[in-house]
């Protein structure tokens, strides 16, 4: 694949690397110097690429999506932070017939893990005496809180909880990437977590998410969707 890379920062440089050992090549690096292009001036500097892999800044997004649009390159979308835009997305991509594939978090850990929540959500719900709750840390150059993916697991348990569920963020040091989900009664907690070790697993999982986007003529896909296509391919192997 001809990789265009949007952002050249801590993710950007990890996906060049990975994208390199599996034979890729990166054509195209938009930094904060391209941040005064307009969605056209971007979509011209694209032409050429495959895929394009967004890891920049949240207020960047929506004319990212643009010019991955107008250039008729598919876009794997990786920045958080622009959640309550994602209407917005979906109409550019539709109006231009984009695509796209965006997740908060591309690690399939934290994938798996969102099943896992999901399920204890569902089993712990019917005892009233449980409440939920989020905690999150991350390195101290995170710019949004809380994390894409403390929202998006937010998400998951709220049908089973109408009240605000609180989340808790710690930006310190250097820590890739850490999410708790606890659910509290009178006496007892249950605690479940997931921990990055490294940014490799996000990397890697952008890379497969390009991989399968480019075959892709249009269409807005959660990297999730992708995780339970292989749960069910691994699951019909075995
Ligand atoms: N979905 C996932 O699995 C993950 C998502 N992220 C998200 O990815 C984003 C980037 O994270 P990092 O690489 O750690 O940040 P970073 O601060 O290291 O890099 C950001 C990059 O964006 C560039 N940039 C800034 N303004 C820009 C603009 N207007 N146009 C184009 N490029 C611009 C900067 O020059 C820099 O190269 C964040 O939103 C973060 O939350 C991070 C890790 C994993
Ligand atoms: O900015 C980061 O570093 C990360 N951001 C994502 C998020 O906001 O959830 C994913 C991961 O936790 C690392």
């Amino acid at each position: 694949m001809k990789i265009g890379l949007i952002g050249y920062g801590r993710m950007g440089r990890l996906v060049e690397a990975r994208a390199q050992a599996r034979g890729h090549q990166t054509v195209v690096i938009a930094t904060s110097r391209d941040a005064e292009r307009t969605a056209e001036e971007l979509a011209g500097r694209l032409q050429g690429c495959s895929v394009a892999v967004d890891f920049s800044v949240a207020h960047a997004v929506l004319r990212n999506i643009e010019a991955c649009a107008r250039a008729r390159v598919p876009l794997v979308e990786g920045t958080t932070g622009w959640n309550e835009r994602l209407p917005q997305a979906q109409a550019i991509l539709d109006e231009r017939g984009g695509a796209m594939v965006y997740g908060a978090n591309f690690s399939i850990g934290a994938n798996l893990f969102y099943r896992i929540v999901a399920h204890a959500a569902k089993l712990i719900a019917p005892f009233s005496d449980y409440a939920p709750f989020i905690e999150e840390a991350h390195h101290a150059g995170k710019r949004d809180a809380p994390s894409g993916t403390a929202l998006k697991l937010r998400a998951l348990l709220a049908p089973h909880w109408p009240a605000e569920i609180s989340i808790a963020a710690t930006r310190a040091g250097h820590i890739p990437g850490t999410h708790r989900v606890g659910f509290d009664s009178t006496d007892d907690q249950i605690l479940l977590q997931h921990e990055a070790r490294t940014r490799e697993g996000f990397a890697a999982g952008a890379l497969l998410a390009a991989e399968w986007i480019v075959t892709k003529q249009g269409g807005c896909y959660e990297f999730s969707e992708l995780i339970d296509r292989i749960i069910e391919e691994r699951g019909k192997r075995s």
